[in-house]
């Protein structure tokens, strides 16, 4: 169908910006995939090479980012800053320049804040092709029609957005029509779907969604993350130490000279506007924006690195908090994986063979920071740039737009169940783990991860005044 057709592409690496690989969390999904530029459904099956024939896969569960959206509100005033610099006091003799005093028009608006964009509705949709070439078994019509696939949102509308394009990727996939997909609550959907013509459907037992913030959004639940991090500027005092250091004072500098404007007016924030305009004008609308030739590369890394330094404090290893406030989601997983598990050893029917759960990059961080995932020998801080030049922990490679951390249970007979974890479709490996092999033992990564299984508590891990752990 329609989406299908034409999905062979070919980009041109000229409209690629150098810098595109530094974007962190405003980086484009090909980015990290580079094949997926020629084509954008191509998979590659080897990764999920089991150790044996006898491997047959009963649990998907994928826990997605949303597709590419607009700029919030708050970075859309900052680039609105920047544009009025551009317009009325910048000066110079380069072509680029000239562009955007004469032709760039500022065309992000405010209401925007965040929402889904065409190309984060196409991101889903393609995504779930890929999963459900990668997961014939799983993902197939049986399994959607049948019930067997749960999709689990946060409520912001790049979330609710995105699950349903996920869920149209496979509908449109398989010509399933008809089945519009409603974002009800229960009640509401009845009664009102007696109201509808027949066409549209209600989420029905197929389409068994849930808008369920305590799991997607638990960082806005955590009452000790939110008062000792999230509202507590002292929490990212290494981010405010870097933002004042030489290296971003010499972007900064260097940008101020290129415009021929005064160093004040130049602050970080009008610096990072400028990037995420070459992000986002790429991102969005696939071009290479004039914006982007305010930076080169050694500037990139050093956006990048203020950008992780952020993720770090607020979402990674900085503060314990930070990952504990996924404890709820850690569970909800494992529970889900370990009912699979009695299901499958009783000869039952898995009764949920994929489960897909849409939230944010500030979702998908803290999981991978308690699972253990990019934990460099150092921690990022204000003072140690450089000698953090190869660090592991690098959103623009672990959360760009669609970001997903996919987690695959197999019976490999014999009572041996085993667990794959993917990260945007590659294979990685639990950190720590002896096994280092792609698909490890269930009952080894349970073992693994024991002390956060028998504790994890999100009531006290969250609770304000947090009592010491017991003696
Ligand atoms: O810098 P912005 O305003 O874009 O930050 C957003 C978050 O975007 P991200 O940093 O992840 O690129 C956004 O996360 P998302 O995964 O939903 O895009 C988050 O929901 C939003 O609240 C902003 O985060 P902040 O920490 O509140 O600035």
């Amino acid at each position: 169908s329609g989406f299908l057709s034409n999905y062979v592409t070919f980009e041109d690496e000229a409209n690629i910006p150098a810098i595109a690989k530094y974007f962190n969390t405003k980086g484009r999904y090909e980015e990290v995939n580079p094949y997926l530029r020629e084509d954008i459904l191509a998979v590659n099956r080897s990764i999920l090479q089991p150790p044996s024939a006898e491997c047959r896969q009963i649990h998907l569960t994928a826990i997605i980012r949303h597709g590419t959206r607009y700029p919030t509100t708050k970075n859309i005033k900052e680039m609105q800053q920047l544009y009025n610099i551009v317009l009325h006091n910048a000066s110079g003799e380069q072509s680029w320049l000239h562009e955007l005093q004469t032709q760039w028009r500022m065309w992000y608006t405010e209401d925007m804040d965040g929402r889904l964009v065409q190309k984060g509705v196409n991101e889903l949709k393609h995504l779930a092709v890929r999963l459900s070439k990668l997961f014939p078994s799983l993902i197939s019509e049986e399994k959607l029609r049948g019930g067997f696939i749960k999709f689990i949102t946060s409520s912001k509308h790049r979330c609710v957005n995105s699950t349903l394009s996920f869920k149209a990727g496979l509908t449109e996939l398989w010509d399933i029509k008809g089945m519009t997909m409603i974002i009800m609550m229960g009640p509401l959907c009845i009664a009102c779907c007696s109201l509808l013509p027949v066409a549209f459907l209600c989420a029905d037992v197929e389409f068994d969604h849930a808008v369920n913030d305590a799991l997607m959004r638990f960082f806005d639940k955590c009452t000790r993350f939110v008062e000792e991090v999230d509202n507590n500027p002292s929490a990212v005092t290494e981010v405010e130490k870097f933002k004042e250091g030489p290296e971003m004072r010499r972007v900064q500098q260097k940008i101020a000279d290129i415009l021929n404007v005064p160093y004040s007016s130049i602050t970080y924030d009008v610096a990072e506007a400028a990037f995420y305009l070459c992000a986002y004008e790429f991102a969005i609308r696939s071009v290479k924006s004039p914006w982007c030739e305010l930076f080169d590369e050694d500037d990139a890394k050093v956006i990048e690195y203020a950008s992780d330094l952020r993720e770090f404090w607020k979402r990674g290893y900085g503060h314990d908090i930070n990952s504990k406030a996924s404890c709820i989601l850690f569970h909800d997983v494992f529970s889900r994986m370990d009912k699979t598990a009695t299901q499958n050893k009783l000869g039952q029917q898995v009764t949920e063979a994929v489960t897909v759960q849409v939230g944010h990059a500030d979702t998908l961080l803290p999981l991978l920071t308690l699972l253990g995932f990019f934990n460099d020998s150092e921690p990022l801080t204000s003072t140690n740039y450089a000698a953090q030049a190869h660090r592991s922990f690098r959103t623009s490679h672990m959360l760009p737009y669609a970001a997903n951390l996919l987690l695959v249970l197999s019976d490999c007979g014999g009572g041996d169940l085993r667990l794959q974890p993917l990260l945007n479709e590659k294979p990685v490996t639990f950190p720590g783990l002896t096994d280092r092999s792609s698909m490890p033992l269930y009952r080894d990564v349970l073992e693994h991860y024991k002390d956060l299984l028998q504790g994890c508590d999100f009531e006290t891990e969250c609770q304000l005044f947090k009592q010491p752990a017991e003696v």
